[in-house]
């Protein structure tokens, strides 16, 4: 099972001007989560869609990403997307409006090469949705339902690399936890997780490692254990000023300042 993912120097332009990704290096390893933080417009979302080669047509993509050693290129990367290599896109309107939630679903395991019959009512308990939500249109559930639905599509066939792009967004604080316990429990099996947020605080406890990301730069990564305590760990200084943003941390800056 492929599952090291490297991305090498990658730099993604668009031909109006801007520089979305600007030389990303990072590496995803089996068993890990590995946790990119950054504010909105950082280039969260670019980066995952890169990987599996999904960007707007006038991209121009440079640099390497590679799996297990091997190139991922474009046609590797459509041969791997949803069965080794799966994505939990950040917006619910990956959902089709057209098809039931259990439809859905099966596809999604047909695709990936799921063992068939597939069982939806399992892949539906895991993210915390009863069965009935299988016979329910899009249109019928809740956004924080289509979020789950949306997991429970990416892992239908088990894939050995897993990006989620905002998987707690919008969830109450029972299925946020239900979710992250979910990624926690892949990397645990030796799966390769990333977890693509703007919410470190609630990251932090399932996470193996951090990249801070910002202005489509890595300006840190660091081991999430790092953040605990006084933080002393850390390497970088724009960690540093992570940390002190956090809650328990607010009071205790340097400076005196909330906002470090
Ligand atoms: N098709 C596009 N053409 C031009 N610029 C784009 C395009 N898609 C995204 N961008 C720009 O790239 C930057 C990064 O966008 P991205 O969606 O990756 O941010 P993000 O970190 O995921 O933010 P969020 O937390 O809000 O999801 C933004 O400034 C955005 O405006
Ligand atoms: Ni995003």
């Amino acid at each position: 099972m492929t599952q090291v993912l490297e991305i090498r120097g990658l730099s993604l332009r668009f031909p109006c001007g801007g520089m979305p990704l600007a030389d990303v290096s990072l590496t995803a390893r089996p068993g890990q989560i590995l946790a990119i933080v950054g504010a909105s417009g950082a280039g969260k979302s670019l980066l995952a869609r890169a990987v599996l080669h999904l960007l707007p047509p006038n991209a121009r993509m440079t640099g390497e990403i590679r799996l297990d050693g091997a190139p991922l290129d474009p046609a590797a990367a459509a041969a791997l997307r949803g069965r080794v290599l799966a994505l939990v896109p950040q917006s619910t309107t990956f959902l089709d409006p057209l098809a039931k939630v259990g439809q859905q679903l099966r596809w999604a395991a047909r695709r990936a090469g799921a063992p068939q019959p597939f069982a939806v009512d399992q892949a539906l308990a895991r993210v915390g949705l009863p069965p009935q939500v299988a016979k329910l249109y899009p249109g019928a559930i809740s956004a924080g339902m289509a979020r789950r639905v949306l997991l429970a599509a990416a892992l239908a066939g088990d894939p050995a690399v897993v990006i989620a792009d905002e998987p707690t967004d919008g969830l109450d604080p029972d299925n946020l936890r239900l979710v992250l316990r979910r990624l926690r429990a892949l990397a645990d099996a030796g799966r390769t997780v990333i977890v693509i947020t703007h919410d470190l605080i609630t990251a932090l406890p399932y996470a193996d490692r951090v990249a801070v990301m910002r202005d489509g730069s890595i300006l840190a990564e660091e081991r999430a254990a790092a953040f605990c305590g006084d933080g002393a760990a850390l390497i970088s200084g724009w960690s540093r000023r992570l940390w002190n943003a956090l809650p328990q941390n607010a009071f205790d800056a340097a400076d005196g300042s909330v906002h470090a």
